[in-house]
């Protein structure tokens, strides 16, 4: 189907679960979502138990002749926001080995990268990964291409094709990469990023689906001077900004060398003008108190990568006090620092990493209940906390009417029947059994530990079927 195709009206019916605040997930077992052709949610009904009739009746004349897609055996879920990825980094998924961020970055991923001028290759490798992301039940997704002008137009075109909201960044760098990869001067990368802004905003002129973003890698890749310059390109575009910050020791150390006037790593994107309300800071795993203050005062916004940090040995995010702190911060993938396209896994890894931080405070015979993230806190930020750092908040995130339907049909596998001892595996097609006689917030919370893309059967955004597997019935 076309992006521009026309969409059905349709209730969405059965179980669904959403985050409505940081720490209550509302459950619903006999739901029925009323979308309608805009893909916008225009009722929401929870007593649904009086069957399909009963619910278009409630939506009045004009439902009658709507679609109806029903779940079985599982339920409707907000999709996921991914706030920090490197889709030409897809094909080193799971490499890594025993290196660190900056050992990593010339080992594995700035001579992938630069092959990214091979436009044919650019094409396979993005095809393939949007549609890794989006059978993970990615719905929106703010992706680091490369240098190349031509690589990073196609990526915001495949996304445009396929659907799924994306934030498309061309990456600048003009110092510390390797002489084969990197911009001639702050000219130039200022000119290549206006040129992919201005791309990404002549094939989707309203914004609906792909917006470009002004990405400058990080610092100690670009000079004090091409900072400033991208800082004054997204004040005049008013386009979106993307970086990393504090993900490492060693890193940190190294822009206190490069930028010896600054106060701190923030410092430097502050006098750049690139902290602003439509800026995405990758990982902030060791900012001090002072830097996490500028960040709030700047609106600025978080992506929380917590398998990346622990494949990198970066660091573990004391990602709850930055909530405490009333940071906005959503998950990131940031593959391949990460090893996984999903972000259920990262949901598993941020509430273990948290884990992690509430054993090293005090000791980890006396772990730090406050420092842990609930299921439900780290479903917030796959979901509504993604939303607000992509700016999103007021269209997607949750199920409410006004906003629109971006959303994954999730399926549960079942065991046997009593009396039955073999079999169900290849039926139940996942990884979760389900006894049925978990309560729908267990059912929630099996997914989240053992769940995958299997379980992710369909996937909608603005109400368009963007994605969907052999399990998918409607
Ligand atoms: O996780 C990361 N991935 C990258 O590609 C990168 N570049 C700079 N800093 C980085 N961190
Ligand atoms: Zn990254």
């Amino acid at each position: 189907m076309a992006a521009s195709e026309t969409i059905q009206k349709t209730i969405y019916v059965g179980a669904f679960a959403h985050c409505v605040s940081l720490t209550d997930l509302e459950v619903c077992e006999k739901g029925a979502i009323g979308v309608d052709e805009g893909g916008v949610i225009r009722f929401v009904e929870r007593n649904g138990g009086n069957g399909i009739g009963a619910v278009k009746e409630k939506g009045g004349k004009e439902w009658d002749a709507a679609k109806i897609v029903e779940v079985k055996d599982g339920f409707f879920f907000p999709g996921f926001v991914d706030t920090h990825t490197h889709a030409p980094q897809h094909p080193n998924t799971g490499l890594f080995g025993k290196t660190t961020l900056l050992d990593w970055l010339d080992t594995y991923t700035f001579p992938l990268e630069s092959s990214f001028s091979d436009l044919q290759k650019a094409k396979r490798i993005y095809s393939n990964f949007v549609s890794r992301t989006l059978s993970n039940g990615t719905t929106t997704c703010a992706y680091y291409a490369t240098k190349h002008v031509p690589a990073t137009n196609l990526l915001a075109d495949i996304c445009l094709a396929r659907g799924q909201r994306a934030l498309v960044g061309r990456v600048c760098m003009n110092m510390l990469s390797p002489e084969y990869y990197r911009d001639e001067s702050v000219e130039s990368a200022v000119k290549d990023s206006r040129e992919c802004i201005e791309y990404a905003r002549s094939i989707d002129p309203k914004g609906d689906i792909v917006n470009p973003i002004i990405t400058p890698r990080f610092a100690p890749s670009c000079t004090a001077d091409c900072l400033s310059a991208l800082g004054q390109l997204a004040k005049e575009t008013q386009a979106h900004i993307q970086t990393h910050i504090s993900e490492n020791k060693s890193e940190i150390a190294l822009v206190a060398e490069l930028f010896p006037d600054s106060k701190s790593y923030t410092d430097v994107y502050n006098t750049a003008s690139l902290l602003t309300p439509k800026t995405i800071l990758a990982h902030a795993v060791h900012l001090s108190q002072e830097e996490r203050k500028t960040i709030k005062e700047k609106q600025a916004k978080i992506a929380h990568c917590p398998a990346s940090n622990t494949a990198l040995t970066s660091g573990c995010c004391p990602v709850r006090e930055l909530l405490n702190e009333g940071l906005t911060i959503g998950l990131g993938t940031d593959v391949s620092g990460g090893f996984s396209p999903s972000i259920l896994e990262q949901v598993r890894q941020a509430i273990w990493v948290s884990r992690f931080v509430a054993m090293q405070s005090p000791s980890v015979s006396s772990p730090n209940d406050a420092a842990k993230l609930s299921t439900t806190e780290a479903l917030y930020l796959a979901t509504r906390g993604g939303a607000a750092v992509v700016g999103l908040e007021d269209k997607i995130g949750g199920f409410e009417v006004g906003k629109e339907f971006d959303a994954q049909m999730v399926r549960l596998g079942s065991v046997p029947k009593e009396g039955e001892v073999t079999g169900g595996f290849e039926e139940a097609g996942g990884p979760v059994d389900v006894f049925n006689w978990e309560s729908l917030e267990e059912r929630v919370e099996k997914w989240v530990y053992s769940g995958d893309d299997r379980n992710c059967v369909g996937v909608w955004v603005r109400g368009r079927l963007v994605h969907r597997t052999g399990r998918f019935e409607a």
